[in-house]
């Protein structure tokens, strides 16, 4: 069982230090070279991904690009036109495959009329061997409306039950889409400790998201999808610097250095300045800091900063 002392543990863990096992254990869940036609739509479009265990791996895409579409196929939910699916070396309608998964889909509909505690008791009822009721309520937040209808709840609330029910079965592999819709932002990060908290204990988790932020804090592993393709596929750290190798890194500081010096330096491509701090952003971010500080003595209060997750997404996702 994860414990509060587990998930304090995690959450310190900085970002860089996450880490998954690259040993050539078989993958928990695979789609490969998948095809999915709604008529003339082709929603994916010969895509393969992978999950290997106890990672958190963030889908992430554009409206439409066909993140719900994988995790349907993933779920045996609708069959890929062509390709295959594949949950545990199983296909995922297999009811033994299924008895390992639990899921939270953004179309989730439960009966409004039914309490929060009737829903977790049918829910586990569902599986072989579920978690305690009283470790759903705790893991998913839900302390003081375990007696509610679910229909009396908030946007944010209904979410936890969500999230609580795709954890009542203690499932090894659970598909999250698009979890946080709807929490406030402290809801929402302990959402966060707990998905990590899963990890820890060895789950695996695919999660869909359009908070970019939500992705580089909790994944081990992005694949970012456009138009039914995989267009990116790394670390956060390594989307992004993929995107700095296109927008350049920026340099800020204090300099005594002219625009027109600074135009003149290494694939510089903008300088901008607000009140004493100038901004240059390059590709070759390193080269053009060491020629400013040769030129600069006086160079002060220097800061170099990799494009953000989101704008990583929104480059490798345009046009
Ligand atoms: N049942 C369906 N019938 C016809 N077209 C569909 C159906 N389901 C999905 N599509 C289409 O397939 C494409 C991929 O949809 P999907 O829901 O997988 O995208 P998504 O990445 O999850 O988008 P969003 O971020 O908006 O949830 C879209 O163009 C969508 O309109």
């Amino acid at each position: 069982m994860a414990s509060v002392q587990a998930v304090q543990t995690m959450d310190s863990v900085d970002t860089a230090a996450r880490t998954v096992e690259s040993s050539p254990r078989p993958a928990v869940a695979a789609l490969t070279g998948v095809t999915k036609r709604y008529g003339a739509m082709t929603a994916l479009d010969g895509i393969s991904l992978s999950l290997r265990p106890g990672e958190v791996l963030a889908l992430l895409g554009p409206n439409g690009a066909g993140k719900s579409t994988s995790i349907r196929c993933l779920l045996g939910l609708i069959a890929p036109t062509s390709g295959t699916a594949r949950v545990f070396g199983q296909d995922p309608r297999n009811a033994s495959a299924r008895a390992r998964i639990g899921a939270m889909l953004q179309v989730a509909r439960i009966p409004e009329a039914i309490k929060v505690k009737e829903h977790i008791d049918l829910f586990r009822s569902y599986y072989p061997q579920p978690l305690p009721v009283a470790e759903i309520v705790r893991i998913a937040g839900l302390e003081g409306i375990e007696d509610r209808q679910f229909g009396a709840l908030s946007g944010g609330q209904k979410q936890r039950v969500l999230f609580g029910l795709a954890v009542a079965g203690d499932p090894d592999l659970i598909f999250l889409d698009e979890p946080t819709v709807g929490m406030d932002i402290e809801a929402r990060r302990g959402l966060w400790a707990q998905i990590r908290a899963l990890a820890a204990r060895g789950k695996t988790v695919l999660l869909t998201t359009h908070y970019l932020e939500e992705a580089d804090a909790l994944a081990h592993r992005v694949v970012v999808l456009n138009k039914g393709r995989v267009v990116s596929e790394g670390t956060p750290a390594e989307i992004k610097s993929q995107a700095s190798g296109a927008l350049g890194r920026k340099i800020r500081c204090h300099t005594g250095l002219s625009d027109e010096t600074l135009w003149s330096l290494d694939s510089v491509t903008a300088v901008a300045r607000q009140g004493d701090v100038v901004t240059v952003t390059s590709v070759r971010a390193e080269a053009v800091v060491r020629e400013m500080l040769r030129r600069d003595e006086g160079l002060a209060n220097l800061e170099i900063t990799s494009p953000a997750l989101e704008d990583a997404f929104l480059e490798i996702t345009k046009g």
